[in-house]
């Protein structure tokens, strides 16, 4: 998992690591623009001219540390620089020790603001500001950002894009658009909202080495997850394991107008190790589910408020919604398992729209049982009101995962799993061939078959929907992103598995 720290947390962790390592300053900037430079030069040759806007705090020291690299690899590099000082301690230091190798600097002034001209092939590497930004850009710097970006040459962040909040949303624009970022050590929460994808541009982590101390110290409250297994335990199975000890699932979903729902959320329930699957959906439609899911076994809708059928057949999770009309029968379903179950509860798509009129009994439940709800934004919109933006949304989803003491996964590119304690994990598989029609009913069917085996609710959340995303990865890759479906996701689940038990 790799942390997601604020800006004042990654100062707290600079700090750690320079007195624990321990490690001078000026070191650990040479080290953090090093691992810049490496990743540079593997994308890009020196037959582009470099031109490194630097700024006057670190941000700027790295990028002259940066210039004076490229530059001992070959590449032809201009500095530009806004004449405000004073620099800080270690971009001064930089700052000289460019000048020493030869190196020049542009300056532009406030008074006489006139940006050189830039050819059309350089790339621009921006080192104005990173995570010392304190206030929105404004006057003259705001002028250099829109400048930047009138222009068509390549830009390359160090650390964030320039006038980027790292920690939410930017109010205003006067942030770098960079077609590349190389971010230092954590992913910034502001790489996660969708409003900012046209400033962060492709962004990757790269590790410089900060101290692993912190990290156990400070535990971060989100993390972006790129490997489940490192987060949690795999339920592990013994050679006498037969069908009764490996969770029995049971499913409400589909009507008749949304059957295929019932029969993707069963196939992926059937593909989550589960060992038995059961659907209690319209007895019409019993032939189509056992057609395309033989393995499965089907119920009358009744099932899923019947006490001695659940304890009879030993259902150790229910997963309800997929499909589903809102109709009185349907209230009444949810309504009872609300109130009686006693086995974890996953609530999807028509469910969570009917949950708005239960949301009482919804937190005395929450008292008795784990409940997972899978909304993607509409529905948790429709659910716990409107929200203006993605950063909004997301702190309304921790407070209300805190308040009901309840799972919350709200879908979408980095799907946002919000744990009852407030903590996010984002996930990191899934790609946007999986914007279609059904792709949330193959995650309903495959984390409930997981909340069937025992996995705690937080990780069949983990799993799940890491795993959904690999699924979709692989399809991806078969198919493409403009053909596979819904099903096809479900259908590459057996890759998914393969790649997260190889890849440990
Ligand atoms: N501290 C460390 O040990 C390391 C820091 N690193 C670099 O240091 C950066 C953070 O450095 P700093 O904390 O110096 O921050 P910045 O380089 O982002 O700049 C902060 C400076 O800009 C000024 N400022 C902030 N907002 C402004 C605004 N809106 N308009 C005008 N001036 C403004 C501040 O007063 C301060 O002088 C990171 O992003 C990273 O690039 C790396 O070298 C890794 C190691
Ligand atoms: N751009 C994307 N990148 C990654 N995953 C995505 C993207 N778009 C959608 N998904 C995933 O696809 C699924 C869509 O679910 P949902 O919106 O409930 O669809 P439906 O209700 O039609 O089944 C979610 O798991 C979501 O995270
Ligand atoms: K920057």
């Amino acid at each position: 998992m790799i942390p997601i720290y604020s800006a004042n947390e990654i100062k707290q962790w600079d700090a750690f690591s320079i007195q624990h390592e321990p490690i001078a300053s000026i070191d650990l900037m040479e080290r953090a623009s090093q691992t810049f430079t490496q990743r540079f030069v593997a994308q890009f040759s020196p037959e582009q001219p470099v031109y490194v806007l630097a700024g006057k705090g670190n941000n700027g020291g790295d990028g002259l540390a940066i210039a004076r690299m490229l530059r001992q690899h070959g590449f032809d590099v201009q500095v530009i620089m806004p004449s405000v000082h004073p620099l800080s301690h270690d971009c001064e230091l930089n700052y000289q020790r460019w000048l020493a190798l030869g190196g020049t600097v542009l300056q532009i002034d406030e008074t006489n603001f006139q940006f050189p001209n830039i050819p059309a092939d350089a790339i621009l590497i921006d080192a104005l500001f990173g995570t010392g930004l304190s206030r929105l850009l404004t006057g003259w710097m705001a002028a250099i950002v829109a400048h930047i970006n009138s222009l068509p040459n390549t830009v390359v962040a160090v650390d964030v894009p320039s006038g980027l909040w790292c920690d939410g949303l930017t109010e205003g624009d006067a942030v770098i658009q960079a077609d590349y970022c190389f971010t230092f050590q954590c992913i910034k929460l502001a790489f996660m909202l969708p409003e900012n994808a046209g400033y962060v541009g492709e962004w990757e982590v790269l590790d410089i080495g900060l101290h692993p101390g912190f990290v156990q110290q400070q535990p971060p409250k989100a993390g972006f997850v790129t490997h489940p297994l490192a987060v949690l335990q795999p339920i592990q199975y013994d050679r006498f394991a037969h069908k009764g000890t490996r969770g029995h699932a049971l499913l409400g979903a589909g009507s008749t107008a949304m059957m295929g729902a019932a029969v993707m959320a069963t196939h992926a329930a059937l593909r989550s190790g589960a060992g038995l699957v059961t659907v209690a959906t319209e007895a019409s439609a019993w032939p189509l589910i056992q057609q395309t899911n033989p393995e499965a076994i089907c119920a009358a809708k009744g099932a899923l408020a019947n006490e001695s059928f659940q304890l009879q057949r030993r259902i150790k999770a229910i997963g309800v919604g997929s499909g589903w009309v809102a109709d009185e029968e349907h209230i009444q379903l949810l309504a009872w398992l609300l109130e009686n179950s006693s086995v974890p509860l996953l609530i999807d798509a028509t469910a969570l729209s009917l949950l708005v009129d239960m949301l009482p009994i919804l937190e005395l439940a929450a008292l008795r049982i784990p409940i997972v709800l899978t909304p993607h934004v509409g529905e948790f919109d429709r659910l716990f009101g409107h929200s203006n933006n993605h950063a909004l949304r997301l702190e309304k989803a921790i407070h209300m995962a805190k308040h009901y003491r309840l799972c919350i996964v709200l879908k979408g590119a980095y799907t946002r799993i919000v744990l009852p304690n407030g903590h996010v994990y984002f996930n990191s598989t899934g790609n946007h061939g999986m914007a279609k029609a059904g792709s949330g009913d193959v995650l309903a069917g495959l984390m409930t078959g997981l909340l069937a085996q025992g996995y705690a609710v937080q990780d069949a959340a983990i799993l799940a929907v890491w795993l959904h995303g690999s699924a979709g990865d692989a399809a991806a890759k078969a198919m493409g992103t403009e053909a596979m479906t819904a099903m096809d996701i479900a259908k590459h689940l057996p890759q998914a598995w393969q790649h997260l038990n190889y890849t440990r």
